[in-house]
């Protein structure tokens, strides 16, 4: 999975730090490009899953739209060379700041998450003297069938605009001068492994569209946000998601009006698999009935585990010894900081060069500095 000639240069780097694989992120790209190109759709980054510079790069030269959900992520994926017809900005708290800062960059899209929003929206337009493009944001209440956590298309969940209030929306939508509906939008969860939450998506999203054609809205656009998931059991037998499974799921079933666009928000299929999080050991010390094998990084480094339970495969890139069991464990002062529990691996001893796999999504992103330690860097294959 690591390729063993870089081993050297990942030694020599001060630990811990994310390795960015170059090499699988530019095919990962292709195969997406190739997959979607194929029914001409339009794919949009999300930025939230990782922002660091070079892996952003590979993006914008793929010619890839942005999925933002901060003002700062907006004005960073417009200063990376994103063009402003591209980004599109969701989120349930759009701050005022964070509006005009989208509307001076002059997004693509307000992906719109309440109605008191679009109001306020409106507001900030007209005094900008503009009139903004949004997209409603819809609940469609589809199971994504994922973690609880990461689930955000239930009719309980605080993202998107239920069915029951689009009699409101669309009387709004029709007063309101300084914005525009351009299209409508939808985000079930992350992490989606089961193609039948696609095919269902398309299936609620066809019932939708045709309400708003049916109350005289023209779309422009229908963007069904991202959500593929990736394989964390065993990242080395498929490094690259199924892309060609994915969009046939949506070209299948979901009925586009002549010249509508079909728009994507992929985060964690695009760059996780190209990312590990390369630790070194720091102490192996013998448990009540394990031993614990105890890194330099944690989960301020990484908090996917520690935050939903979630499963990296790890390795030792510097012992082939015959395996132990080890709970590998953080250095930080709680109690969930750990990586994996009884997971067998070479015996290790201090000094010895362990990476935390499936970790290029949701991890430098969602970095802390807890118990004050440094905030980790990353680097790609050409970087290092
Ligand atoms: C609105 C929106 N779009 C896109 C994404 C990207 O999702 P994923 O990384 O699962 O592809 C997210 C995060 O889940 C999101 O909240
Ligand atoms: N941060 C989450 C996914 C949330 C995606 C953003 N809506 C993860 O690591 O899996």
């Amino acid at each position: 999975m690591i390729d063993r000639n870089i081993l050297s240069k990942l030694s020599n780097k001060k630990t811990p730090f994310y390795y960015y694989d170059t090499s699988l992120l530019r095919r990962t790209i292709e195969s997406i490009k190739k997959e979607s190109g194929k029914y001409g759709y339009h794919v949009h980054y999300a930025l939230k899953a990782n922002t660091h510079d070079a892996v952003v790069k590979e993006m914008v030269s793929s010619g890839f739209g942005a999925d933002c959900v901060s003002g700062n992520e907006v004005q960073y994926a417009s200063e990376m060379g994103i063009p402003s017809e591209r980004i599109a900005f969701a989120g349930v708290g759009k701050t005022d700041e964070e509006i005009l800062t989208a509307l001076r960059v002059g997004i693509f899209s307000f992906n719109c998450e309440s109605i008191p929003e679009i109001e306020v929206i409106n507001e900030l337009a007209a005094k900008e003297g503009v009139v903004a493009p949004i997209a409603i944001r819809i609940n469609p209440d589809v199971d994504p069938k994922t973690h609880e956590y990461i689930t955000t298309g239930l009719k309980d969940n605080k993202f998107g605009i239920n069915h029951w209030d689009f009699d409101v929306v669309a009387s709004k939508l029709k007063k309101l001068k300084n914005i525009r509906l351009t299209g409508i939008h939808f985000h079930v969860g992350s992490q989606i492994t089961d193609m039948s939450v696609f095919e269902q998506l398309s299936l609620k999203i066809n019932k939708i569209s045709a309400w708003f054609k049916d109350n005289d809205f023209q779309l422009q656009h229908i963007n069904v946000g991202g959500g593929l998931g990736i394989n964390y059991d065993s990242p080395a037998s498929e490094p690259i998601a199924d892309f060609a499974a994915y969009f046939k799921a949506f070209h299948e079933y979901i009925q586009l009006e002549e010249g509508q666009e079909l728009h994507f928000e992929l985060g964690r299929s695009v760059v996780a698999q190209c990312g590990h999080l390369i630790s070194k050991v720091l102490y192996v010390k013998q448990g009540l009935e394990t031993q614990f094998m105890i890194l330099d990084a944690g989960m301020t480094e990484l908090i996917r585990p520690a935050l939903y339970g979630a499963h990296h495969d790890i390795s030792v890139l510097t012992s082939e010894l015959e395996e132990e069991k080890y709970d590998v464990v953080g250095p930080v002062c709680e109690s969930s900081d750990v990586f994996a529990k009884g997971v067998m691996l070479p015996k290790s001893q201090r000094g010895d060069i362990i990476a935390i796999h499936s970790s290029g999504a949701y991890g430098q992103t969602m970095a802390s500095s807890y118990n004050m330690r440094d905030l980790v860097l990353g680097y790609t294959t050409e970087e290092l």
